[in-house]
């Protein structure tokens, strides 16, 4: 009992330098916005200005039972980061050495032009006040690979004056002309004229996507595509950075969600590379659960991202309608399942996501989820290596324990997600969630994955490092509170908060503030509420993943793979997991239901292609 209360009085020491001055927003799923630290005070708690929090619009979408604005609210601030991961392909297999190389491509699309290095710091230069030199000492050391990585806060580099440019940077320096980036004389930047965004063929998830089809009928048709291509139908919802509309490709029935950003207003509150971020991952992304961004174009005042449109709503407000305001066991395994899929995906990539929470996770047509929202997102480059590990003792995977996590590309690999093209999905259904008796069961190793099992591969970028202090309060991991650098590992722990609030319909750590929540999240135990009733696998995999120290966290060493083979997810079929029958699917009213004042005011503009005066109704509908 005493050793107890003086590590909770030495912990509530430690962070009140950093709590004192958390932002106490006034909306409890606020995301924070905390000054980055400078060499000088590389991971002690940093102080927190009241001001640093920006009160962004509310949704205005229509069919939020609950309305919460906080996560409106976006704040973040630069980061302290490091990537290293020292990879190679250590399987003979053809196959995997082309998805290693594939991913690696698909890296290499992620800009690094904000990357420098120089002689082993990294130096992230972002706009303004806000740039920095960082030091890397601590995350550099156990590795002589070069790692490049960025700050979804602040991502834009100069490539000038006496930092080196590493040689993988150049690299990217094609990369940069496949960003097809707007010159400011240009009305329109679409990505037609991209190579790399030309056409469906590196995403292949794209293939047999009408909409995608449509896109490329009016390009060849028009050449570009720019605003009055499209009809906005209603305004979606509102985030930080800017606002989203269901818009229509004029005359194709095709539909589409489009954030406009206004770009003077991303400038004046330096949230320019945010935004660039946002995109720039965009691009990047290839998967079922995740983002397809169509096209993206730039006005003189608006930058203009098109993409999927979720007609089913996000998970909060999907939750909110259940009973008891709380997902069913089941429903839940299915869209942690999902989520936990593209979070894979992205930490393949390179990417933190660093913001899941239900509000980001929507619901697309046919019921399966997409992640959302990237703007927090932390960057990095990491090498996918294939350690053949069809047997989960294998010399390999024990040889590389210790420095690297195991995935398997269950959903990456194009031909495990084929058959969804051609088979209902009814059909799939009882197989992702298997019905055999317990006895019936084959012993756990075998089933960890039912298909075949599949080889498994290192990608996660387990040494990077931020000191950002970026997220939503009841969501904040331990590490990021106490300000002492985070990893892919956070990542872990929101998807644990995440599984709780979709079980039990609240967080477990929220407190009567945000002051409260954050020494909640550090120094209360956790707790399970009394009802409902759920499954010990599901509360074990909880306990698993909200360890307070990230390196006892569950998926610290080997990321996905050891949260997928968690009873929780038994029968779970990863790689037809697309192919399920989802809990619920978004009735097509939703994106039928009458237009409103939007559609109209669009149209009359539109109809003339008066593209300045569409421009203009856009203006007067930001301010
Ligand atoms: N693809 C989409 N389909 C349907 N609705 C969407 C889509 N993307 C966004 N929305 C809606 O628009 C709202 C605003 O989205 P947006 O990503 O701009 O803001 P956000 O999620 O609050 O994040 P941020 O503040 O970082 O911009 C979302 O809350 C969601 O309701």
């Amino acid at each position: 009992m005493a050793s107890k209360a003086i590590t909770s009085a030495i912990q509530e020491q430690q962070m009140k330098g950093a709590i004192d001055q958390a932002i106490e927003s006034s909306h409890d799923r606020s995301p924070l916005q905390i000054p980055k630290p400078t060499k000088s005070e590389p991971a002690a708690p940093r102080r927190f200005p009241e001001s640093a929090c920006h009160n962004a619009t509310k949704n205005t979408s229509t069919d939020i039972a609950e309305q919460r604005p906080s996560h409106h609210r976006k704040c973040s601030v630069d980061s302290l980061p490091a990537c290293i991961n020292s990879m190679s392909i250590h399987s003979s297999e053809p196959n995997m050495h082309s998805l290693v190389e594939n991913l690696k491509d698909s890296i290499k699309k992620v800009d690094t032009r904000e990357i420098i290095q120089l002689n082993g710091h990294k130096i992230l230069e972002g706009s303004g006040d806000q740039e920095k030199k960082i030091s890397e000492q601590n995350s550099v050391k156990d590795s002589s690979a070069s790692a490049k990585m960025s700050d979804g806060t602040s991502s834009l580099a100069k490539t000038s004056g006496s930092a080196k440019i590493s040689g993988r940077a150049d690299l990217f320096e094609s990369g940069k002309s496949s960003m097809c980036r707007a010159s400011t004389s240009s009305d329109i930047s679409d990505e037609s004229s991209c190579s790399s965004f030309s056409s469906s063929i590196n995403k292949p998830h794209k293939a047999n996507d009408s909409r995608w089809e449509a896109i490329q009928v009016v390009r060849a048709r028009d050449g570009v595509l720019g605003l009055s291509h499209f009809r906005l139908l209603r305004k979606l919802g509102c985030g930080d950075i800017g606002s989203v509309y269901l818009s229509e490709l004029s005359g194709t029935k095709c539909y589409f969600a489009m954030k406009v950003m206004d770009k003077g207003s991303l400038a004046s509150r330096k949230k320019l590379l945010r935004a660039q971020t946002e995109r720039e991952i965009l691009q990047t992304l290839d998967h079922p659960f995740l983002p397809t961004l169509y096209t993206h174009f730039e006005t003189d005042k608006f930058s203009c991202l098109v993409m999927e449109f979720c007609p089913g709503g996000d998970l909060h407000t999907l939750r909110q309608r259940q009973p008891a305001k709380h997902f069913t066991e089941q429903a839940v395994k299915f869209y942690v399942a999902e989520v936990l899929l593209a979070l894979e995906y992205l930490h393949m990539l390179g990417i933190i996501y660093r913001d899941l929470k239900p509000e980001n996770v929507l619901v697309r047509e046919d019921g399966h989820i997409m992640l959302s929202d990237f703007d927090l997102s932390l960057r990095c480059v990491v090498n996918p290596t294939v350690i053949k590990s069809c047997n989960p003792d294998s010399e390999s995977l024990k040889r590389n324990n210790n420095q690297v996590y195991c995935v398997q590309p269950a959903c990456i690999e194009p031909s495990c997600i084929q058959p969804s093209c051609v088979v209902p999905t009814t059909c799939f259904g009882p197989r992702l969630f298997s019905s055999k008796s317990k006895k019936d069961r084959k012993p756990k190793l075998e089933i960890g994955n039912q298909v075949n099992p599949l080889p498994e591969l290192v990608a996660e970028p387990t040494d990077a490092r931020s000191m950002s202090f970026v997220g939503t309060h009841e969501y904040l991991a331990p590490e990021i509170i106490k300000g002492e650098g985070h990893g892919s590992a956070v990542d872990w722990w929101t998807f644990g908060i995440f599984l709780y609030e979709l079980l039990f319909g609240k967080t477990p750590f929220k407190g009567s503030g945000n002051r409260a929540t954050l020494f909640n999240v550090v120094g209360q135990p956790l707790r399970f509420p009394d009802s409902p009733m759920v499954s010990f696998s599901a509360r074990d995999l909880i306990r698993g993943l909200l360890v307070k120290e990230p390196q006892h966290r569950l998926a610290y060493k080997r990321g996905a793979t050891e949260i997928k083979q968690h009873p929780f997810f038994e029968g779970v079929n990863w790689a037809l997991i697309r192919c399920a029958t989802p809990p619920e699917i978004p009735k097509l009213a939703e994106i039928e239901r009458a237009p409103g004042l939007i559609a109209r005011t669009a149209e009359k503009v539109a109809s003339g292609i008066d593209h300045k005066g569409l421009e203009t109704y856009l203006e007067f509908d930001f301010f």
